[in-house]
């Protein structure tokens, strides 16, 4: 597969701090980073985390060219030492991170990683830009697949989508979450997502008249033909010559595979042709319907008693069309000094966009009689959770708000997949991330995964963590206090 990317990709500012950190003898210096997002997208209940698989072969394969060190010689006065730095620079952190389709909440490390400061640095830029738009798109799907039930979802969004970058890996985040195919071939052929379509406007334009057009379709098709039954009119015109071509695909032993509806009111369109079609004997042709669809039209039309078997959904989908950003972000947590890490924090006036500090691990907490999460609890790495002892769990900005957990299990999210620069994971194919998304999410009550005003879902920091959070923020405004 085509994965390369180039380390020149990403932002120049960590280019300069490398350097600087080089001028400064700093380079080496260890350090620890979170990615994680603030606040839920779309008014969703949780995120579906993606963009691991990409993030996994980046770093594999990161490495500086030779075009790329003589375009940064080019670009700013580095002395040659530190382009000898780049020429032999690979990737030798540490990094654990959610399996790709694991449901994530707001505040907790979906990737945490270790490593030089100068690599830390070269590849926030990246892993923000994979992360955040694949578990975008994952989140849009899972709210479409929610409302859509065991109907047939098709992503049809590349022609619409931001380049082609976004189509491709934004299409395998649809699959992730559940779509059923694609109509994207590349996709198609890079991920092994099935790809399936129809036909356009231009094919029917293309003929003297639209039941010529139709026949020949189906002469290619015979068994997988679906015709787009709205180029002159739906009614009149479309279903009564699908349907004629429909029959004669029948005479010949072959079934008329559905229609498409592209424009229109679908919810009546969609009756009238279900009762057409039944009406003709082509109860197996089934009806997809297309045409500036999401999880809003999709389930509003599902109460209308629409007879859509399918749904074609394209691009308010794939370029994220009420939110076409999670602002996820990359945070350094902790400093490794004198054989020992310790944490930092980052201040702001807003309470939320503070840091937690320190390197952290990430539990599910089972309740055991419901199979069902009861909460996730960060702790410190360190911290050890004992499942025979009642666990406190607390709100972080309501700490008076608590709960105590009896018979759980404790699922840690954070898995390893680089040591030291060496892959330790084995990246799951395709089809058992799906598997695996859809386990997350019977993981979870309805209450929380609904698309509208779902349940907040309960993350909690354990005392440890709370406690060295308050440490941190009291050291730092007595300092500032101190300063003036
Ligand atoms: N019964 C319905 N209830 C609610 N929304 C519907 C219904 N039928 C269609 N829609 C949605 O309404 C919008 C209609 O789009 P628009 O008015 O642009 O026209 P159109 O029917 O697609 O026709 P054209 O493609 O010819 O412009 C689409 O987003 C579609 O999904
Ligand atoms: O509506 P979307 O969810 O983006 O799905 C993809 C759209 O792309 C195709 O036609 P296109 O939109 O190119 O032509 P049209 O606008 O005339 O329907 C298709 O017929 C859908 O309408
Ligand atoms: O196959 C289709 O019907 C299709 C493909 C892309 C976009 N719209 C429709
Ligand atoms: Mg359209």
């Amino acid at each position: 597969m085509d994965s390369f990317v180039s380390a020149l990709h990403t932002d120049k500012y960590q280019i300069t701090m490398m350097y600087a950190h080089y001028k400064n003898g700093t380079h080496q210096n260890r350090r620890a980073f979170d990615l994680y997002f603030r606040k839920l997208p779309f008014g969703n209940g949780y995120v579906v985390f993606a963009g691991l698989e990409r993030v996994v072969r980046y770093l594999e394969n990161l490495r500086f060219r030779e075009e790329d060190l003589l375009y940064l010689q080019q670009e700013n006065a580095f002395e040659p030492e530190f382009l000898d730095l780049l020429r032999s620079f690979r990737f030798t952190g540490t990094l654990y991170a959610m399996p790709e389709g694991t449901l994530a909440f707001p505040g907790e490390p979906l990737i945490r990683i270790e490593g030089n400061i100068l690599e830390l640095q070269l590849i926030e830029t990246a892993l923000l830009n994979f992360v955040g738009y694949q578990s975008l798109i994952a989140t849009k799907a899972a709210r479409v697949r929610h409302v859509a039930g065991n109907d047939t979802l098709l992503e049809f969004g590349t022609r619409r989508a931001q380049e082609m970058d976004a189509a491709i890996w934004g299409t395998r985040a649809a699959y992730l979450a559940g779509f059923d195919a694609t109509s994207n071939t590349l996709a198609g052929q890079r991920f092994g997502i099935p790809s399936r379509g129809t036909h356009a406007h231009a094919w029917v334009q293309d003929f003297a008249s639209e039941l010529e057009a139709f026949r020949a379709y189906a002469a290619a098709f015979p068994d997988a033909t679906t015709l787009l039954v709205d180029t002159y009119d739906t009614l009149k015109s479309g279903l009564p010559h699908a349907i004629k071509v429909g029959l004669e695909l029948k005479r010949q032993g072959h079934t008329l595979a559905g229609i498409r509806l592209d424009s229109g009111d679908l919810a009546y369109l969609s009756k009238q042709a279900r009762m057409m079609l039944d009406k003709a004997g082509l109860t197996d042709t089934k009806i997809t319907a297309s045409s500036d669809l999401d999880e809003f039209t999709i389930l509003n039309l599902k109460a209308q008693g629409a007879k859509i078997d399918a749904w074609g959904v394209g691009t308010k989908l794939i370029t994220a069309f009420d939110q076409p950003a999670l602002g996820a972000v990359y945070k350094m947590v902790a400093r490794f000094e004198d054989e020992e890490w310790v944490p930092t924090i980052k201040i702001s006036s807003n309470p939320a966009k503070i840091t937690t500090p320190g390197r952290k691990s990430v539990y599910r907490i089972i309740d055991r009689k419901s199979g069902k999460a009861r909460g996730d609890l960060i702790t410190a790495v360190e911290e050890k959770i004992d499942e025979g002892k009642p666990l406190q769990l607390f709100d972080p900005e309501h700490p008076y708000r608590r709960k105590k957990v009896k018979n759980f299990q404790a699922i840690p999210l954070l898995q390893p997949i680089f040591q030291e620069g060496r892959i330790v994971y084995a990246l799951p194919s395709l089809r058992e991330i799906r598997e695996y998304h859809q386990k997350q999410l019977a993981l979870f009550w309805e209450e929380y995964l609904r698309i509208l005003n779902p349940e907040v879902y309960p993350v909690s920091l354990s005392h440890q963590l709370w406690d060295t959070k308050q440490r941190l923020l009291a050291r730092i405004y007595d300092y500032i206090k101190a300063e003036e």
